[in-house]
């Protein structure tokens, strides 16, 4: 699903990632690492936020730095801490990124009632941080991405709402075989997820923990 030839990430003359050479397969994903290890850097590389050095390709065929238009219409990427102006309400939000990821004409609808979301026709400058949150899993979930990825998403969620993203997730993952790589410090919830593989960040590279 993603292969990393010759990648590098540098901030300044700090090195904080190194991939030579790997294939992470099609699959549910959970990456791990310590603060600061580079897990949110990696998805901010992913998501097209930030340039890198060498290649990423999706599927074998689509160059993530290289095709931008392509990357965006198949990478969707929910951020740790998102940030979206604070005078857009989430409706407003929802059907920007309905239009900008060609999304199905009744998806964005059917992800407000499944996930409750009540408040969207207010300003985001009002959210708490659970609704800012659950905001910024539904846009990630818009769309018909090959690849969501989910920085931190169990964090500030209610019980109820880990449970929604869960089993959308598993919806995604079987019906349109959208593969996931999931950041989370929050063990015990992660290890409840049908699982590929867990992967981990140290010493400024992805290794392979285990395979389910
Ligand atoms: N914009 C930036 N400029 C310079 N250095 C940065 C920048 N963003 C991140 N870093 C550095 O990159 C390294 C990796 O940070 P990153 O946020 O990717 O870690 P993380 O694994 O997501 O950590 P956490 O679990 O705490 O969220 C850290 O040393 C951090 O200081």
């Amino acid at each position: 699903m993603l292969t990393f030839r010759g990648f590098r990430k540098y901030f300044g003359d700090n090195l904080i990632l190194a991939i030579p050479e790997l294939t992470v397969p099609a699959g549910i994903h959970w990456i791990k690492g310590q603060n600061g290890s580079g897990k949110t850097t990696l998805f901010r590389v992913l998501g097209g936020l930030i340039p890198y050095q060498g290649d990423i390709l999706l599927n074998q065929s689509i160059n993530l730095q290289a095709q931008p238009l392509l990357h965006r219409r198949h990478i969707n990427l929910g951020e740790a801490a998102p940030l979206y102006p604070g005078f857009l309400t989430g409706t407003e939000l929802v059907n920007l990124f309905s239009q900008a990821h060609k999304a199905p004409a009744d998806q964005a609808a059917t992800l407000i009632k499944y996930f409750n979301a009540d408040y969207l026709h207010q300003p985001v400058r009002a959210y708490s941080s659970g609704m800012l949150k659950k905001l910024s899993l539904m846009l990630a979930f818009i769309g018909q991405p090959s690849l969501i990825l989910l920085d931190e998403p169990l964090a500030t969620l209610d019980t109820a709402t880990v449970e929604l993203v869960y089993n959308l997730m598993q919806e995604y993952n079987s019906k349109h075989q959208t593969s996931f790589l999931v950041t989370s410090h929050q063990d015990s919830q992660m290890t409840q997820l049908p699982l590929t593989a867990t992967w981990l960040v140290q010493n400024q590279t992805l290794t392979q923990l285990s395979d389910s």
